[in-house]
């Protein structure tokens, strides 16, 4: 029985507001997560992303928003938490501590070693054994890297990870449509019950119309509603309406993700749009992550006043 019922729709990885001498800042997380859940169509909350600058994060401190998020969501909206590990005993006492925050599921990311070295499909599959050991209650989400990464997962690794029965669901970036294509096939070959759910935060339609479940991204702490209006209209097969969407998502995604792909100073340019937007009060990201400069204020500011969110 898996411990999230519905991974079908819009699961936001929040962002984590910081105070101006960076500390956690509950309160506005609290707020943040309350928003984001408060929206028909989103499905899940994901701690401890990239977009949560989980690289900054000690363990405890990952533990703590985790916390924050379940407690003020409880009984509303289920918590996911990325784990992001070396060994397997750390990725255990990770996963212990995600769960007794509140964590209904993790999502595994790959460690850091992979994307040196490379890794071997046995390697992985004891990684996630060894998560899933620790947190047998917790349903595992499979995070795929991109393709051109040494942590780049074969299609047969998938097919493998998805007859997994406590894996529940993908979360996938491959960011080549050639692989992308073959590794849902794989996955819904092995196992079609599994979710599946793009985090191409910077391909939103594109990686939509590939016959997935969702999406599973950062981008939806900034603009949830957007997006889950792209969503609904790529399931409603109105590709006009999804075009229309994406047109007006599309500058706000050039402002935030500068033409590329998420990186730390992504999610920092994404929290100045947020403050923008009014979402959160105060855009502190932690160093080494960088502030956006004014000229990337400048074209936040355009891009979010286009979309009718402009509030400062
Ligand atoms: N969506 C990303 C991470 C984001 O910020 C990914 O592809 O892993």
């Amino acid at each position: 029985m898996p411990s999230i019922a519905n991974y079908r729709g819009i699961i936001p990885a929040i962002s984590c507001p910081f105070t101006p001498d960076h500390r956690i800042d509950e309160p506005a997380l609290r707020k943040l997560a309350s928003w984001l859940a408060g929206h028909d169509g989103v499905v899940a909350i994901m701690t401890n992303g990239h977009t949560g600058e989980v690289f900054s994060l000690t363990p405890a401190e990952r533990a703590e928003v985790t916390r924050i998020v379940a407690d003020e969501l409880k009984g509303r909206c289920p918590v996911i938490s990325s784990i992001v590990c070396e060994g397997l005993k750390d990725a255990a006492d990770h996963a212990r501590a995600a769960v007794a925050a509140g964590a209904v599921a993790l999502d595994v990311m790959p460690p850091h070693h992979w994307l040196r070295f490379g890794f071997t499909s046995g390697h992985a599959l004891q990684y996630f054994e060894a998560i899933h050991q620790a947190a047998p209650e917790a349903d595992l989400v499979c995070h795929v890297y991109p393709a051109w990464t040494r942590a780049s997962y074969s299609s047969q690794l998938l097919a493998d990870l998805a007859k997994l029965p406590y894996l529940q669901a993908f979360k996938v970036g491959q960011r080549d449509m050639n692989k992308y294509a073959r590794d849902i096939q794989a996955i819904r070959e092995a196992d079609a019950s599994k979710a599946i759910l793009t985090c191409h935060d910077e391909y939103l339609l594109a990686s939509m119309v590939q016959g997935v479940d969702g999406a599973l991204v950062g981008f939806a702490t900034f603009i949830p509603q957007l997006i889950i209006d792209l969503w609904n209209a790529v399931k409603a097969g109105d590709l006009k309406k999804a075009m229309e969407v994406q047109a007006v998502i599309t500058p706000l995604k050039d402002a935030v993700y500068g033409g590329g792909e998420p990186t730390g100073e992504a999610h920092a340019r994404m929290k100045g749009g947020m403050y923008l937007a009014g979402v959160i009060d105060d855009a502190t990201v932690r160093p080494p992550t960088e502030a956006p400069n004014a000229k990337e204020m400048d074209a936040l500011r355009a891009a979010v006043k286009q979309a009718g969110l402009l509030q400062r």
